[in-house]
């Protein structure tokens, strides 16, 4: 195994597809993202529309959920919510094959639904006791901005394999989208060889990841490295990858490659992933003509239950607290 890991992922300047001078400016950017999926599956954007400032108080908001009682977060224990909405806390997720739990804690929501719907896809949000400028404002503002963009990224790939972005309408009908705050604790509150998040591929569609910039811990496989290649983590560069459901619905054009993240350093490290995947009821866009017809809902459902367990114990001692 080499130990040069000297590649970097693929930039990708969205401003070209965004805002176009002419169609050529668009059709560079579809194949670039085209590239880097069937290379990588994984890439970097800049010129993506998300403000930094917006970046910035997502970041901030992180700070203020993480840094409340336990005992508070804990009482939004995803556990006990139907759509899998509210918080993770660290030691709660592991792999089959790992030997230990994912360090990182997390908060997720989702779509904001009255109503539970499709078991447990769509729903209401839990939100923390905390004022309005100093978590529910800039993270609903946040994820809005984040839902675009991953809209955008599955429109440039059915474009990659020669589709129309029209076949997005269907497919963005009521698209489940879950969003991912997670801090990763400092190397010395961390067992040794415990990973931040073990390796994995995600499960679903287009992941939009924002690292906090100067914090890395991200890395990448590469297949035909054989070899993990660390992520930098940019200042209002966001880091872009494809899920299993791309991987399989494009009959591996585009690649889901495993990834993890060990936080080597001193200090927290935040991110946060926005999971695009389309309506709970589409199937394949990526080829309408695909005999395949299983639905973005039944796929999850597959996936959700074989990648991640949950402690026995720590789920036990959540119910019961
Ligand atoms: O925090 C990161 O950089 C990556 C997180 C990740 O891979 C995930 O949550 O699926
Ligand atoms: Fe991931």
């Amino acid at each position: 195994m080499s130990t040069d890991n000297s590649i970097v992922l693929p930039i990708v300047d969205l401003s070209g597809y965004l805002h176009p001078k002419s169609p050529a400016d668009k059709a560079r950017v579809i194949a670039e993202v085209r590239e880097a999926c069937s290379e990588y599956g994984f890439f970097q954007v800049k010129g993506h529309g998300v403000p930094l400032d917006m970046q910035k108080a997502l970041l901030r908001s992180l700070r203020n959920i993480f840094s409340l009682p336990q005992e508070e977060k804990l009482k939004l224990s995803f556990l006990n919510n139907p759509c899998r909405r509210g918080y993770e806390a660290s030691g709660m997720s592991v792999r089959e094959g790992d030997a230990m739990a994912d360090s990182k804690e997390a908060f997720y929501i989702g779509r904001e639904d009255p109503v539970i719907e499709r078991p447990g896809f769509y729903g209401p949000n839990v939100w923390p006791d905390l004022a309005e400028e100093d978590f529910h404002g800039p993270v609903w503002e946040y994820y809005q901005a984040t839902d675009k963009l991953g809209k955008m990224i599955w429109e440039i790939l059915l474009q990659g394999l020669g589709h129309p972005p029209s076949l997005m309408e269907a497919f963005a009908k009521r698209p489940f989208v879950q969003m991912k705050m997670i801090r990763y604790p400092p190397a010395s509150a961390t067992l040794p060889g415990q990973y931040g998040v073990g390796a994995h591929t995600d499960f679903g569609g287009v992941t939009v990841l924002l690292q906090e910039a100067g914090r890395e811990g991200l890395e990448v496989w590469h297949e035909g490295r054989q070899e993990w290649l660390p992520v930098p983590a940019m200042e209002n560069m966001y880091i872009i990858n494809c899920g299993d459901m791309i991987q399989n619905w494009s009959g591996g054009q585009y690649k889901s490659a495993k990834h993890r993240v060990i936080n080597k350093s001193d200090h927290e490290r935040l991110s946060c992933a926005t999971f695009w995947h389309g309506d709970v009821g589409a199937s394949n866009p990526l080829n309408p003509s695909d005999p395949n017809r299983e639905t973005v809902g039944q796929l999850l459902v597959k996936r959700f239950g074989r990648q991640f367990s949950l402690s026995k114990t720590v789920v036990e001692q959540v119910r019961a607290s």
